[in-house]
């Protein structure tokens, strides 16, 4: 097994956990329109976008938190090459246990702690089928998009994403974040990694399917109350047109609309754009000093 063994089919899913469940369920399913199959157990709630079982999971915690970001590995076979890859430079595995497993709608899958942010990722290959398939409702969600962390050492997490899990550079603008996708997926950027002082959830973001989702959710935010922090507005570096809000506990939640795809052979190299805001959105808007502030990372337990 070498490193270009370890390849991803996506970003498989986002967990995090939220103070109160219940506000937060009506938040995630009727304002951003995500799908709940089942109520929730009292404990989480699955969210799905797609006819997987799940794209979203929120726990009931203490604090807002990013819980883990979840990789879908193309095989068996690249799930075991980062499993021994990460063996091999001493990082701790912890496999999921079958019960879990059973809970999650997912196959054999292990945890370990990134080191340069503590963040959890979680590594599976295989995920059960929703019970019927995904219908949008007023937004149409085309897929999890990215989450983008913060890292307080930007260098060291963007080298670990490229060298120890196989991640490939799509753009940079200096000093503040880095784009990556997670090869051999095509899309501009699965993950992104925002320099910041400590460690954190910047946001999440799902990618709707038309300009109009973009707009709607501007008016169906403000008429709901939910703060708006950046937006609408257009990202130079993956060209598409985006909104920002808060989730109950102050989370950032992003929708975008486009994004520029990469082919597996000969992609073109990564752009260090400049830092400015000019490189954030050519529309010339301004981020509400809310945006990306609240969700530690919480530790793999
Ligand atoms: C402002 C943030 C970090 C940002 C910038 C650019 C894009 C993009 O090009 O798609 C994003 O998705 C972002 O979240
Ligand atoms: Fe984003």
């Amino acid at each position: 097994m070498n490193i270009d063994d370890i390849r991803y089919r996506r970003l498989g899913y986002v967990a995090l956990t939220v103070t109160d469940l219940e506000k937060s369920r009506h938040f995630y399913e009727t304002l951003v329109g995500l799908k709940m199959d089942e109520e929730p157990d009292g404990e989480c709630a699955f969210f799905r976008c797609s006819d997987r079982h799940h794209d979203l999971v929120i726990y009931t915690g203490q604090e807002p938190a990013l819980k883990r970001v979840a990789w879908q590995m193309e095989s068996d076979k690249a799930l075991e090459a980062v499993r021994q890859h990460f063996s091999g430079l001493g990082i701790e595995t912890v496999a999921v246990s079958a019960e879990e497993q059973a809970k999650l709608g997912i196959g054999e899958a292990f945890r370990m702690t990134e080191p340069t942010t503590g963040a959890t990722f979680e590594f599976y290959c295989d995920m059960l089928d929703a019970p019927s398939a995904y219908e949008t409702t007023h937004t149409k969600i085309a897929r999890l998009g990215h989450l983008v962390i913060n890292s307080p050492d930007r260098a060291a997490t963007e080298k670990f994403l490229m060298e120890d899990m196989n991640f490939r550079v799509s753009d940079r603008i200096k000093g503040m974040v880095t784009f990556m996708r997670c090869f051999p997926n095509p899309y501009h950027h699965s993950f992104g990694v925002g320099a910041s002082k400590s460690a954190g959830l910047n946001h999440v973001n799902f990618m709707v399917t038309e300009m109009a989702d973009v707009g709607k959710a501007n008016n169906r935010m403000k008429k709901a109350n939910v703060p708006i922090v950046f937006g609408i507005g257009k990202h130079p570096p993956s060209e598409s047109v985006f909104i920002y809000f808060l989730d109950p506990d102050g989370m950032t939640v992003e929708y975008s609309y486009g994004m520029e795809e990469f082919p597996e052979e000969a992609p073109r190299d990564p752009r260090d754009l400049p830092a400015s805001l000019e490189s954030i959105d050519y529309w010339e808007g301004v981020p509400d000093p809310k945006m990306a502030k609240i969700g530690v990372v919480e530790p793999l337990k």
